[in-house]
């Protein structure tokens, strides 16, 4: 692709797996609320390049996006326990002023960062905990309807709708991308709904680089790695995008120790950034700190 790249929510915990995967492989356009300190941007990307800007901010968004060829949109709050106001205004809002732009602008593809919380409900008592487990083979496709289990999921289902209806109106291609647990260096220790829907460092940027290059009309996909645990269908994303994941929970221990220190997600070609931590916990957390957060989660 010539045209630039459009990342929303850039100096984050998936933002960085993206940028220290495949930085050196696009033109980037940075947008953050937030200003990216040196280490946090690939060589190459100027000053003009780089957006300080919230994204409910109509005006900057619109600037942000002219002429670029495709949107990676991952700013928002990640929280699984986020409020309302906060999922509403930066989720919600700040989607649809994205993809509004973006479709307006004349966007080819948009790539939305949705979450496995669009579809928390999927995990009733009666499938759990079966369902983390290598030998059940309960799945979802993406073809299901989305089921949250909380706020944040109902703003993750509403970001897929907008989705639909910029593609359906405007032709741009979507992708939303149901990210599962992005840890980096290990699955998320001890936790088996993690180790379920790991998805590593490596296969992020891959998974993000395919959406970026695959053509395709408005998909559903999971985003985790080739984990034998897994409840997520990968088919969609092979089909549709050509992801071709490298990485698996399975090759760890339970404790997220690598069986065999061979292979093991311990990428970080672009910089060894000390702000970006082996866990899953932002060095800066630009939202209060989650009191429910999984102490298990990394
Ligand atoms: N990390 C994970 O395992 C998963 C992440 N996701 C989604 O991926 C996206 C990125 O998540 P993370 O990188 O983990 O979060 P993060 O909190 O590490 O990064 C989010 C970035 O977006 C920026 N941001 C937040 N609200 C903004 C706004 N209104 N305007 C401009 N910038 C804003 C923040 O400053 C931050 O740099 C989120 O949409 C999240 O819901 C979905 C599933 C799993
Ligand atoms: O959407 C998200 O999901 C992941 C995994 O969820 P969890 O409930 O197993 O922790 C979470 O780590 C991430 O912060 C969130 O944005």
């Amino acid at each position: 692709m010539d045209e630039p790249v459009l990342l929303t929510g850039a100096g984050g915990r998936v933002g960085q797996a993206i940028l220290r995967g495949i930085g050196d492989d696009y033109e980037w356009r940075l947008l953050d609320r937030e200003p990216l300190p040196a280490a946090k941007v690939p060589a190459g990307v100027t000053d003009a390049d780089r957006y300080v800007a919230d994204i409910t901010d109509e005006r900057a968004v619109r600037e942000a996006v002219a002429d670029v060829g495709a949107v990676i949109h991952l700013a928002g709050d990640p929280r699984k326990t986020a409020p309302w106001d906060s999922v509403l205004r930066n989720n919600i809002d700040g989607a649809q002023v994205v993809m509004r732009a973006a479709a307006e602008a004349g966007v080819e593809r948009f790539a939305f960062a949705s979450s496995n919380h669009a579809v928390g409900g999927y995990e009733t008592e009666d499938r759990t905990p079966d369902l983390y487990r290598p030998d059940d083979d309960y799945r979802l496709d993406g073809t299901e309807l989305p089921r949250p289990g909380n706020l944040y999921g109902v703003s993750k289902a509403a970001g897929e709708s907008l989705g639909r209806f910029y593609h359906d109106e405007f032709g741009m291609s979507v992708v939303c991308v149901r990210i599962g647990n992005l840890t980096r260096d290990h699955p998320p220790r001890e936790y088996e709904r993690g180790q379920a829907m790991w998805l590593s460092h490596r296969d992020c940027a891959h998974l993000f680089d395919r959406c970026l290059r695959a053509d395709y009309d408005y998909e559903v996909v999971y985003g985790i790695s080739n984990n034998d645990r897994r409840y997520y269908s990968l088919e969609r994303a092979r089909e549709a995008l050509g992801y071709d994941p490298a990485d698996n929970s399975a090759d760890y221990t339970f404790e997220g120790k690598p069986k065999d220190d061979g292979d093991s997600d311990t990428d970080g070609e672009y910089v060894d950034d000390p702000d970006v931590t082996t866990d899953d916990t932002p060095a800066e957390p630009n939202f209060p700190t989650d009191p429910d957060a999984p102490s298990d989660g990394a």
